[in-house]
């Protein structure tokens, strides 16, 4: 479902109520929240509203599982951590258990080790059966990625793995990510898109021709219900459909 926002705080207060219903009704459901966060820019405020009241007392933080939908192979203490920025904007600030926090890196590990070992604590936590997260947050680069799954990378068509990892030439980095089927198997998905730069991107997504090689986004599943693109009005200019 596509909303469109006047201005990021809107739409990041629709996101966090978005964040506490989906919390709470896990939590009545199965006991727990299980989320996985993304980076970049666009959840800062959104982890900012979190962390104060009235969200902060709303959100059930002893029974969230924190992860992360993909993050850039540095330690957990670089700026270009996924990690660092959720840890300061947000997680500092919560009472959810450290044990009950996922980073997307290890030391002294590759990253496609790593990637292995994500997926088994995943499974693990989901007593074997492919994981379902609760929610998953996503941005949206302008050139259509979202997580790690980058244009023309080999990742776009894994069928297998829950978790990658590779080399992201482009970037001098490795990255880490979740798959496209383990993020379509969420119950609950929601993109968190901003500014002009996007609206190229946004339009061939979720309008243009199929092509999921050169925009990865479209390989995201788009049901109404479950799958939120939430969008300032200068990322949706290019829309023709809303
Ligand atoms: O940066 C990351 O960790 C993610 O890999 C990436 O998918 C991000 O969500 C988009 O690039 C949007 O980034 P902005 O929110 O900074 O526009």
């Amino acid at each position: 479902m596509l909303q469109v926002f006047t201005d990021k705080t809107a739409l990041s207060t629709f996101a966090a109520d978005l964040f506490v219903q989906t919390a709470k009704e896990a939590v009545a459901r199965d006991g727990r929240f299980v989320v996985a966060l993304t980076g970049g820019s666009s959840p800062v405020q959104l982890y900012h509203m979190l962390a104060e009241p009235p969200y902060l007392n709303e959100v059930p933080w002893a029974r969230t599982y924190v992860f992360w939908g993909d993050e850039r192979w540095v330690p957990l203490d670089d700026e270009k951590s996924n990690y660092k920025m959720s840890k300061e904007a947000l997680l500092d600030k919560v009472p959810v258990p450290a044990e009950q926090i996922f980073p997307m890196w290890k030391a002294e590990v590759s990253p496609e080790a790593y990637a292995k070992e994500y997926e088994q604590i995943l499974l693990e936590l989901f007593g074997g059966f492919k994981p379902q997260f609760d929610l998953i947050l996503l941005g949206m680069g302008d050139d259509g990625h979202t997580a790690s799954l980058f244009p023309g990378t080999a990742v776009l068509t894994e069928q297998e793995k829950l978790v990658d990892a590779y080399w992201l030439a482009p970037q001098d980095m490795y990255r880490i990510t979740l798959t496209a089927t383990l993020i379509n198997a969420a119950r609950k998905i929601a993109f968190l898109t901003f500014g002009a730069n996007k609206a190229k991107a946004l339009y061939e997504v979720l309008e243009g021709a199929p092509d999921t090689n050169q925009y990865p986004s479209q390989l995201i599943r788009k049901d109404a219900d479950t799958v939120h693109w939430l969008v300032d009005e200068a990322a949706a200019a290019q829309l023709q459909k809303r």
